[in-house]
């Protein structure tokens, strides 16, 4: 029987495509029937179908064949079991038509089932300030929130704490459920997405889970770092993935960096969210903050009434506080808050007054000091190495790394840098910085480590 042979050809097949590929492409497959010259698969989902079409075909074709069966090609269909109706198969001539049973779950829309995160009224596209640092984004955003054709799939926002990943999310739902009611657009967090996948397995009800992800129009996950390292998890939102994708639904997911760069985030889910349009939100600029700040003073001139505001507190907020526009945003209603109750215009002294805290935590200057001490703590290195003449590739790199994050955290120039490492010249911070830059693309672990100790330097 096919059935039984297809379990010892997978071990043949796990040699020829490795590991990686094994798992996520191969073993997924379930044969159903070899007839007529044709071996019938079944598979989770189109996209994954045409994939193997295109990337395995000659692999599984050359086992078969050498294993006793005459198969000239391969079909794949998705069972109704996995809530699609489609067939796909690898050759223009239809394919066999199998019967399949119907699905037990009655097809519901995924909005009435599943306890999404309520969208918050304030995050719409009309309270979103556009700056430079976010305007790629926005863009993106805004095109999406048109309901056209899918043109980039998935949307994928990233970027750091507070910079309105989640605001444009909201805003792209709330504008799609004005202009396209009749869509069924779920938004929840990846943490929800977790809880009710381990909640589907307890009460098995998988067909159901499966039924109400895969009948949603637009599916926006929020945090999706979140399921790193989650292994389950991960594969379920893999295989919705694809099963949206197939069908043409839009995918949105925002994340705190960029997917190349999350850890423990399993590579076919990373390749997966780097297909469509990844955008980055930048740190805000004075602008921008500027920007911001001025338009929710204009939405606070109605809860606080005759309120006078003198003229550079905002230029002074915005230069002083450029941490994240939660921060910024928090500062404000303070402002506002404890100048009403104090019956006062709000002037530099009262600013200066009722914000000492934030103030003096944004004032906080990162010095190439503190960088080295920290990176030499990090890579477990003594700081004499850190700025001392060895060449050893073990402090090279963190050395490399200090002097990558003292250009980007600090004001001080590339002959200033050097002369703090040990009196190095200009050229070798420069190289050294360059060195960081390449690898932060072609090597996670550093990248991670770069972004890790940004964080703690910035905390
Ligand atoms: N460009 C902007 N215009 C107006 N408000 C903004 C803008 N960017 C951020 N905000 C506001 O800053 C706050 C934080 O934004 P948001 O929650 O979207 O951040 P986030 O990137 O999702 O952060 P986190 O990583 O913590 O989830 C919100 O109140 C949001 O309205």
């Amino acid at each position: 029987m096919i059935r039984e042979k297809w379990d010892d050809l997978r071990e043949t097949l796990l040699r020829t495509v490795g590991e990686n590929n094994f798992r996520t492409w191969i073993e997924p497959l379930r044969v159903v029937e070899v007839q007529d010259g044709i071996a019938l698969f079944d598979v989770p989902t189109n996209f994954m179908g045409n994939y193997v079409a295109q990337n395995f075909s000659d692999a599984i074709l050359h086992v078969l064949n050498t294993n006793g069966e005459s198969v000239q090609r391969l079909s794949f269909q998705v069972p109704a079991e996995f809530g699609e109706r489609t067939l796909s198969n690898t050759m223009p001539n239809p394919a066999p038509t199998v019967r399949r049973e119907a699905p037990t779950a009655t097809p519901a829309r995924a909005g009435d089932a599943i306890q999404t995160a309520p969208l918050e009224p304030r995050f719409t596209f009309d309270s979103f300030v556009v700056g430079k640092p976010n305007e790629l984004a926005h863009a993106a955003a805004r095109r999406v929130a048109e309901g056209g054709a899918v043109t980039f799939n998935p949307l994928v926002l990233y970027g750091g704490v507070g910079l309105g990943k989640t605001h444009l999310m909201h805003a792209i739902a709330w504008e799609l459920k004005a202009r396209k009611p009749e869509l069924n657009v779920l938004y929840l967090s990846a943490e929800q997405f977790m809880y009710r996948f381990v909640q589907a397995l307890r009460e098995r009800k998988m067909m159901d889970f499966k039924h109400l992800f895969r009948s949603v129009d637009v599916l926006m996950v929020d945090d999706v770092q979140f399921i790193a390292g989650k292994e389950s998890t991960q594969e379920e939102f893999f295989h919705t993935f694809n099963a949206l994708v197939d069908q043409n639904k839009q995918i949105i997911i925002s994340a705190d960096r960029a997917p190349g760069e999350i850890k423990e985030l399993e590579d076919r889910v990373k390749s997966r969210l780097q297909c469509g349009l990844v955008v980055d939100l930048h740190p805000t600029d004075y602008e921008l903050r500027l920007g911001i700040l001025q338009s929710k003073v204009l939405q606070y001139q109605d809860s606080y009434p005759g309120l006078e505001l003198a003229p550079g507190v905002l230029e002074f907020l915005a230069q002083r506080i450029s941490t994240n526009v939660r921060v910024l945003e928090g500062a404000l209603t303070r402002l506002f808050a404890f100048a009403s109750l104090v019956g006062r215009e709000i002037d530099m002294d009262l600013t200066q007054d009722c914000l000492a805290d934030v103030l003096r935590a944004a004032e906080r200057k990162i010095t190439v000091e503190e960088i080295q001490r920290r990176v030499s703590e990090y890579y477990n290195i003594r700081l004499s190495d850190m700025v001392g003449p060895k060449r050893l590739r073990s402090f090279a790199r963190p050395r490399q790394v200090a002097m990558y994050l003292s250009k980007q955290l600090t004001s001080r120039s590339l002959p200033e840098i050097g002369r703090r490492f040990g009196g190095r010249d200009h050229t070798t911070v420069m190289h050294g910085v360059r060195r960081i830059e390449e690898l932060k693309q072609t090597d996670g672990q550093i990248a991670e480590d770069v972004e890790m100790l940004r964080r703690t330097l910035e905390a």
